[in-house]
């Protein structure tokens, strides 16, 4: 379990984390979102006590990481995937952690199965592509069998196959009973993975709730897609109702914010055929848009504004 209070961490006249509070539960996949400059990796860096706070603490098992004891044995970090000596094998960078760490030399072999680094981890790092590296980053942070893992945008540079191995990886960790923090832009892939949500921006708490409460709570919508062959009639009869319909792209109907039922009923009493109607739920990403909206410096514009950095 990972236990953040009060966490604040000022960088000059930055306040790069700002009075938060969480706790990541064992045996789920918590997802840490936040925009650009949130503050997500100084808040892992002050978990692994690679920062000193401000004010306020983070504890792992029960006590601030740098007092532990074994600490590769508790928690396990991928931070920067960069940060391997180059001349190095694989191989022989885990040999050196564990050499450190106390572990015994037969994990390395283990781990190496384990993310599938293959006849690789023999070969120097330098030669690495991103998605390796990843792999070997996260090879050391499973080498102490540790209970609480923390992984910073750990699918950066992978394909869609290492994108779906890291899903089934981290969901197997917390299938464990392991504390599972994971950063990720990729909001698709964080609504199939994450079980929680630690939302920040700008430093602050957003939200801290399961994916459910998120999917449900303010900013997420429900609508009715409607496929229809007479759509101006319904149309109509929908905006007498007072509710908002869009037309989509391929000719279906939007409606926000209400039910098939009642969809279905209006068309009934308008005389409109249906070919298709269905409720369709927002996704974690218009959802996460919605809440973090405002704690967004810099936006790119999206056409037909002209590129560039919009300030909100
Ligand atoms: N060592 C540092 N010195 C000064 N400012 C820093 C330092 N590290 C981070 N910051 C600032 O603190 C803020 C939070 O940065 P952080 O890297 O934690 O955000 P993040 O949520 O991880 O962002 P990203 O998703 O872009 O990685 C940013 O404004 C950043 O510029």
């Amino acid at each position: 379990m990972i236990q953040v209070r009060g966490l604040t961490k000022q960088y000059g006249a930055v306040r790069a984390v700002d009075d938060l509070t969480f706790d990541v539960q064992p045996g789920k996949v918590t997802g840490f979102l936040g925009p650009n400059g949130a503050g997500k990796s100084t808040t892992m860096r002050m978990v692994l006590g690679l920062d000193r706070p401000t004010a306020g603490s983070a504890l792992v098992a029960g006590r601030p990481f740098a007092t532990l004891a074994e600490p590769l044995r508790t928690a396990g970090a991928l931070l920067d995937a960069g940060a391997v000596h180059p001349g190095r094998s694989g191989r022989d960078h885990l040999r050196v952690a564990a050499r450190t760490h106390g572990i015994p030399l037969r994990r390395v072999d283990d781990v190496v199965d384990q993310v599938g680094l293959g006849p690789a981890a023999r070969r120097r790092v330098r030669g690495y592509s991103l998605g390796m590296r990843q792999r070997l980053g996260i090879a050391t942070a499973l080498l102490g069998d540790p209970a609480v893992l923390l992984f910073d945008e750990p699918m950066n540079g992978l394909d869609l196959d290492g994108v779906r191995w890291i899903r089934r990886l981290v969901r197997g960790l917390a299938d464990e009973g392991r504390t599972v923090l994971l950063s990720s832009h990729l909001m698709s892939e964080m609504e199939q993975t994450a079980d929680h949500l630690v939302i920040i921006g700008r430093g602050r708490l957003i939200a801290d709730a399961s994916m459910q409460e998120v999917m449900r709570g303010e900013g997420a919508q429900r609508q009715v897609r409607v496929r229809t062959p007479s759509p101006e009639p319904l149309v109509g009869a929908l905006r007498r109702r007072r509710l908002q319909v869009h037309p989509t792209e391929d000719g279906d109907l939007l409606v926000e914010g209400t039910t098939a039922e009642t969809v279905g009923d209006v068309a009934l009493e308008a005389g409109v055929a249906v070919h298709r109607l269905a409720e369709e739920h927002s996704s974690l990403e218009q959802v996460y848009l919605d809440l973090t909206g405002d704690s967004v410096q810099y936006r790119v514009a999206v056409a037909p504004e002209p590129a560039g950095l919009v300030q909100r």
